[in-house]
């Protein structure tokens, strides 16, 4: 696991851990979480639905106590200094509330009272997010991107340092998504910090510099996003096609083989294969004649699937089915699969 040290660090947390009480007992938000995220750059808070990436997040704004540990940001202890620091903190956690009959930039102005912003900003915020040509728009006819954007400019107003954005492009369209992940992008290339959650690995792994993958509340993963990626392509994967009817029996010789398999559509996805040629072998001394074998790259998913295999014997992605259940956790595997889903299934 890559880890984020020597850097200077925007947010840090050393065994951060919260339970909920429910009618069933107890339930683990967070599990002894220790996050870095460095000074400057997109950040990517990785893991699927119910990790705990929120309640990390309310934590360090001082919206849940935690049970036990520290979290601090720009040094600063939160919850305790907060108010050292919040001025310097944008955050998006919950769908911020608009007037619906007034413009975008009406309500800037009259949300930058209420905080004491200078109302010069309202402009420049409205501009950086691409929203100066609707500006005079009433908000209740703008799209959910543009919305989101809003939202986005007005964690803006006050000029923070470390922008914090829960789950920023649910519920958007492709543009929405992109037009989001670009004003992410220039936030981070004017030097501010931003940690951005999201269950949608590949979505962010094309803006982020740096990510923390979480599952169940805990780090399984950190570091600058080429290097996971370099690791993960270390532990190749192999797409392999055969014949429909001996798809059972090669899946079959290669978990015998001490490989990973997982069904995509028609072919079969080999984790932690070594080479081409080790799946070609073994399969034609069985008899199995391959119809395609493609080496893949490693993405983000393939690593956290690799490196969280063991952990969700119920899971799967929308992209393929697990076809190795039970048995001793794996060793990490990398796989990797092009094409644009990216859902993480927690
Ligand atoms: N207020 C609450 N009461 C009880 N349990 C909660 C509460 N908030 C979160 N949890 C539980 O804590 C765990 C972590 O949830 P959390 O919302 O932090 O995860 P997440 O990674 O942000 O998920 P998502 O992507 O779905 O928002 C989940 O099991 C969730 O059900």
């Amino acid at each position: 696991m890559a880890v984020l040290d020597g850097a200077d660090l925007a947010i840090e947390t050393r065994g951060l851990r919260k339970t909920y009480r429910s009618v069933r007992g107890r339930s683990v938000g967070v599990e002894g979480l220790d996050l870095r995220v460095p000074v400057g750059g997109v950040h990517g808070f990785l893991g699927p639905n119910g990790s705990g990436k929120t309640t990390t997040i309310r934590m360090l704004l001082g919206l849940v106590r935690p049970d036990r540990g520290t979290a601090t940001i720009f040094g600063h202890e939160v919850p305790k200094r907060l108010p050292e620091v919040v001025g310097r903190v944008g955050a998006i956690v919950e769908s911020p509330k608009f007037f619906p009959s007034f413009s975008a930039r009406r309500n800037l102005l009259l949300l930058a009272d209420g905080i004491g912003a200078p109302r010069a900003r309202v402009d420049a915020v409205l501009d950086e997010v691409g929203l100066t040509g609707r500006a005079k728009d009433r908000y209740k006819g703008y799209s959910l991107g543009m919305k989101q954007r809003l939202a986005i400019a007005a964690t803006l107003l006050k000029d923070p340092d470390l922008l914090i954005f829960d789950e920023p492009t649910n519920g958007l369209d492709p543009a929405g998504i992109r037009e989001i992940r670009q004003t992410m992008r220039g936030l981070a290339d004017q030097g501010k910090t931003v940690l951005v959650s999201s269950h949608i690995l590949a979505e962010v792994e094309q803006i982020a510099d740096t990510v923390s993958i979480v599952a169940r509340g805990r780090l399984v993963a950190s570091g600058r996003v080429a290097d996971l990626i370099g690791e993960g392509a270390g532990a190749s994967s192999v797409r392999v096609r055969v014949a429909p009817e001996d798809t059972t029996i090669a899946t079959s010789v290669l978990e015998s083989g001490g490989l990973l398999v997982r069904r995509e559509h028609d072919a079969l996805l080999v984790d932690g294969a070594g080479d081409a040629a080790q799946v070609n072998r073994a399969l034609g001394e069985r008899g199995v004649w391959v119809r395609e074998l493609t080496p893949m790259q490693a993405d983000l998913e393939s690593v956290f699937l690799g490196l969280t295999a063991h952990e969700t014997p119920g899971g799967h992605t929308h992209r393929g089915e697990r076809t190795k259940r039970g048995g001793p956790p794996p060793e990490p595997a990398h796989s990797a699969q092009p094409g644009p889903t990216t859902e993480v299934g927690a």
